[in-house]
């Protein structure tokens, strides 16, 4: 399965407002829509674009979030995974599970509205990675 595209950065931070000020001052960016709530996945998300890719900023929603605990050890934040993008993702799973690596958790809906998985930081060099179905194109 080839590398697909590096849909976004994932970056933790105790403050997307905080984090936004400091993109907003650096670079003069914007997020390309408001901050919104996944319940679900226990995140606040907010996107900042890059000409080729994206910056996913992630807030904890409560004290379960993964974010909470990736907080405890990383107060301030910081880069907490990577994104990539397949054609498919119930054929990606099978490929990672073929192949040994452990999926974090069940497929289940991201931040872009299609279907994500996590592949586990020990089997990918210390990097959290999410696969991502890349979303359809609109005809
Ligand atoms: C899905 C919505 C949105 C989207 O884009 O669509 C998102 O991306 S939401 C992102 C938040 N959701 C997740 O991260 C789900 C997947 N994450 C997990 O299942 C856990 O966070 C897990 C298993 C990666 C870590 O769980 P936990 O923190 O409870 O375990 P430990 O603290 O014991 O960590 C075990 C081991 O892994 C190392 N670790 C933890 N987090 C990361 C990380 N982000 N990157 C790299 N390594 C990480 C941690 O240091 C431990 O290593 P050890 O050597 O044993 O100390
Ligand atoms: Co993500």
């Amino acid at each position: 399965m080839k590398l697909g595209r590096l849909n976004h950065v994932g970056v933790a931070t105790p403050s997307i407002e905080q984090s936004l000020a400091m993109y907003r001052r650096l670079f003069g960016a914007e997020p390309s829509s408001p901050a919104f709530d996944l319940p679900a996945q226990g995140v606040k998300v907010c996107f900042v674009d890059a000409p080729n890719s994206q910056i996913e900023l992630i807030e904890p929603l409560g004290p379960d979030s993964p974010i909470a605990r990736f907080l405890e050890k990383n107060p301030q934040g910081g880069q907490h995974h990577v994104c990539f993008e397949v054609p498919d993702i119930e054929t990606a799973r099978a490929h990672f599970e073929r192949l040994g690596a452990r999926i974090l958790g069940p497929t289940r809906i991201g931040a872009h509205g299609t279907p994500i998985f996590f592949l586990h930081p020990k089997d990918m060099g210390g990097m959290l990675t999410e696969i991502m179905e890349s979303p359809k194109q609109a005809h």
